[in-house]
């Protein structure tokens, strides 16, 4: 997997072959080993030039074989034997050079890119730190500093930063591949020894120990919870302090610890979920590969609300045209004056023009005769969407797609109030939708496989993560978050805090507790969906309401929290205290504690200690026995699919892989004797029951994550 070939006369080009990145896998690493010894023994040869098929150097290690038994030659010895290798070598870089691609890149005495190469460690990324001597490397070249930056975030850097930044020799405006074998002819009998960066002594900065410690601040103050950041920088920190030899020691050390981590697989598990949840499917068999998505070149946004907004400004940054509609013209003016700005900030950030000849403000429907597909985004009432898409039916071509942008309304009955329920589909986004990566494509009972491909094709051309679901009460996502969000506020009824609730969750690793979440998207919206729901109405005793609704549990105190105008953040005041209105440090508020240590008292209920261990099973697993919950139901193709929408949508940690994969990793059966445990303590919550799929899979012997799926098909009829 390795092509050799003589070139120039005194040239071995070695070419990685392993589409679709060149991955090194055992076969590609075997074949660089016999090429490399072959080019060393070969008298012709003077120079060596490393390049990947395709135009893509090298993706870096291959990750599928992390999760089975490595074999074949390791890649340390590898790289090592190429930069002690006493013919100069040159990496050609076009396309990708990531993670081991890189380090393979490092061991080389010369380095050429092409301009729209891009180059990184994302190791970090997968739980793990660059550990074929990338570590100890890169700090030698670039300095503690940068190498540090690179190496924590994974972020990928541009042919011309990666110049700048002085990993690679030279830019090339065409082939690197080319410009790699000129270089090459023209440093045959140089000096090697300068150019091997593991014979450089260890990094010298002022302060060492200072960045070290300030990295290792930020890095735990980024990624609550994850080893590999913290080991990044003890890695990096001993490419300063120690001699190479004991630097890759202790690199190798790291790895170990962070390869046998149950983060490491959580993140490689994260990594292959999100690509297969482009690989959609339908029930009907209808499919990703088998489905063509239509062109959309023209588009109509209706509503200039948040989200309207965001959904704007994606779809006109991926150069599609928006007729943007509004119904009253103040509306549309502030939605013209906020789309613009945001426009042209993201223009300005890139050094581009911003784009705005592409978009249309305008109050009237009629101009929406020519677009391809119209996203509603209009406020979340059913009887205002049903009117707004039989007035769309009007005006539009027949042929064109309707989406709503709804966070869980019935798709099905807004389809059925047009002439073309096969082109109806939701596209729901989530705020800001200019930002967050998550779009839930929602086929309804009648949407047409080809409409369903538009929507995913759509979405991955805005640069959206995209998950199709089917149509239910909350699809996905926020069917759910309720679940999450009641047990969350049955803690504190039972005698937890807000702070308590969240710390819990902090530590476990998500950026925010579910309190603060709250707070920052506004506790009335809930509101109105339970007044919506009929769960809130006049019969509801103002004084004392009640804690059993619709034949269950229910908690009050986020309807207590609104009729005191507590909104959160927006207000000032919710589950927190702000300084002012719109601020957005949350600080405890002593109101708060009281108000629930009397509605305690008004019910009679004793408070009792409740543990973070508590908090972290109640809300993981209510939300892992939903998921399963929407696996029996086929809302979700695969407990993939579940995961991605809470790691993009939800916050919900990486390094813990996806509510689905945690209840995994756990151990099924532990979970069903949790869920058992705390079903028996609450017996009127009844989505604390295991499901059904749950306890069927542990019967069959909790078979790993990955073979869920064909257990699901197997197990369904039996349900
Ligand atoms: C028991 C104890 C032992 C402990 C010690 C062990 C020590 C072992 C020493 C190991 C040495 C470490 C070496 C190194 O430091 C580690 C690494 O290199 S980890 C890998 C780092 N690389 C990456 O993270 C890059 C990942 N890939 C990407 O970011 C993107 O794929 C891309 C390259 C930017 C391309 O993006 P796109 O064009 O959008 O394409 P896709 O993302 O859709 O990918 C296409 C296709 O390729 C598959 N794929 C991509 N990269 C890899 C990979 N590195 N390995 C395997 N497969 C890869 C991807 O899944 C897609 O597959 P498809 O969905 O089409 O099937």
């Amino acid at each position: 997997m390795a092509r050799y070939a003589r070139v120039k006369g005194s040239i071995a080009l070695i070419t990685l072959t392993n589409p679709p990145v060149n991955a090194l896998s055992a076969a590609v690493r075997r074949g660089i080993m016999e090429s490399v010894s072959r080019a060393l023994k070969d008298e012709q040869v003077k120079a060596v030039v490393f390049c990947g098929e395709n135009e893509k150097f090298c993706g870096g290690a291959d990750i599928k074989e992390f999760s089975g038994s490595m074999s074949g030659p390791p890649l340390v010895p590898l790289i090592h034997s190429i930069e002690a290798g006493e013919k100069p070598m040159v990496a050609a870089i076009e396309g990708v050079a990531l993670g081991g691609g890189l380090e393979l890149a490092l061991g080389c005495h010369y380095r050429v890119a092409n301009t729209k190469a891009c180059l990184g460690l994302p190791e970090v990324t997968l739980g793990l730190l660059p550990a074929a001597g990338g570590t100890q490397r890169l700090p030698r070249l670039i300095g503690i500093p940068a190498a540090l930056e690179l190496i924590t975030t994974g972020r990928h850097v541009s042919a011309q930063e990666a110049l700048q930044l002085g990993i690679v020799d030279q830019v090339a405006q065409g082939s690197a591949v080319q410009a790699a074998m000129e270089l090459a002819l023209s440093v045959i009998g140089q000096p090697l020894n300068p150019r091997r960066l593991s014979l450089r002594a260890p990094v010298w900065a002022p302060d060492v120990d200072g960045v070290c410690d300030a990295a290792l601040a930020q890095v735990k103050q980024r990624s609550r919870g994850a080893m590999a950041p913290v080991a990044c920088v003890q890695a990096v920190r001993a490419a300063a302090m120690l001699p190479y030899s004991k630097g890759m020691e202790r690199e190798r050390q790291l790895m170990d610890t962070l390869f046998r981590s149950g983060q490491a697989q959580a993140m490689q598990y994260a990594f292959f979920a999100q690509r297969n949840a482009g690989k959609w499917s339908l029930p009907n068999g209808s499919q990703w590969n088998n489905t063509r998505a239509r062109d959309v070149q023209r588009a109509g946004v209706i509503g200039l609300g948040t989200m309207g907004r965001g959904i704007a400004v994606s779809l006109v940054k991926a150069g599609i045209s928006v007729v943007a509609i509004e119904t009253d013209a103040k509306q549309l003016e502030s939605g013209k004056k906020a789309v613009t700005a945001m426009l042209q900030r993201d223009a300005q950030r890139r050094g581009v023009s911003p784009p705005l000849h592409l978009l249309t403000f305008t109050l009237s429907f009629h101009q929406l005769r020519d677009v391809d597909l119209v996203i509603e985004a209009v406020f979340e009432d059913m009887n205002l969407k049903k009117r707004v898409f039989s007035d769309l039916c009007k005006v539009l071509r027949a042929n064109s797609l309707i989406c709503t942008n709804t966070s869980g309304l019935n798709v099905d009955e807004l389809a059925a109030v047009t002439d073309r329920q096969p082109l109806v589909v939701g596209m729901h986004f989530f705020a800001p939708a200019h930002v967050m990566k998550l779009l839930e494509v929602v086929y309804g009972a009648r949407s047409s496989p080809e409409a369903v491909a538009t929507a995913m094709a759509l979405g991955k051309r805005i640069e959206k993560v995209c998950v199709a679901v089917g149509n239910c009460s909350g699809f996905v996502g926020n069917r759910m978050l309720k679940l999450y969000l009641d047990q969350s506020v049955y803690m504190l009824e039972e005698g937890a805090t807000p702070e308590q609730v969240d710390q819990a969750l902090e530590e476990f690793g998500f950026a925010m507790g579910i309190f603060k979440v709250s707070d920052l998207s506004g506790l009335d919206v809930g509101w109105r969906v339970r007044k919506a729901s009929g769960l809130i109405g006049p019969d509801v005793d103002p004084v004392k309401p009640s804690r059993w609704r619709l034949g269950r549990r229910y908690c009050p105190l986020p309807d207590m929290l609104c009729q005191q105008g507590r909104f959160g953040q927006k207000t000032g005041r919710g589950w927190y205290l702000y300084d002012s209105p719109g601020s957005k440090e949350a600080k405890s508020d002593p109101e708060i504690q009281t108000f629930l240590e009397d509605y305690r008292r008004k019910y009679g209920i004793i408070p009792r200690r409740i543990t973070s261990q508590e908090v972290i099973e109640r809300c993981a697993f209510a939300l892992a026995n939903e998921g399963f919950r929407i696996l029996e139901d086929r809302i979700a193709a695969s407990p993939e699919d579940i995961d991605v929408i809470y790691l993009f949508g939800y916050g919900w940690p990486r390094h813990r892989g996806g509510p689905m994969f945690y209840a995994s990793q756990v151990g099924l059966s532990v979970v069903l004797e949790k869920l058992e445990h705390y079903h028996r303590i609450h017996p009127d919550v009844p989505s604390l029951e295991p499901s059904r799929l749950l306890r069927r899979l542990v019967a069959e012997g909790s078979p790993p994550i990955q073979q869920w799926k064909s257990h699901i098909k197997n197990l369904r009829s039996h349900l």
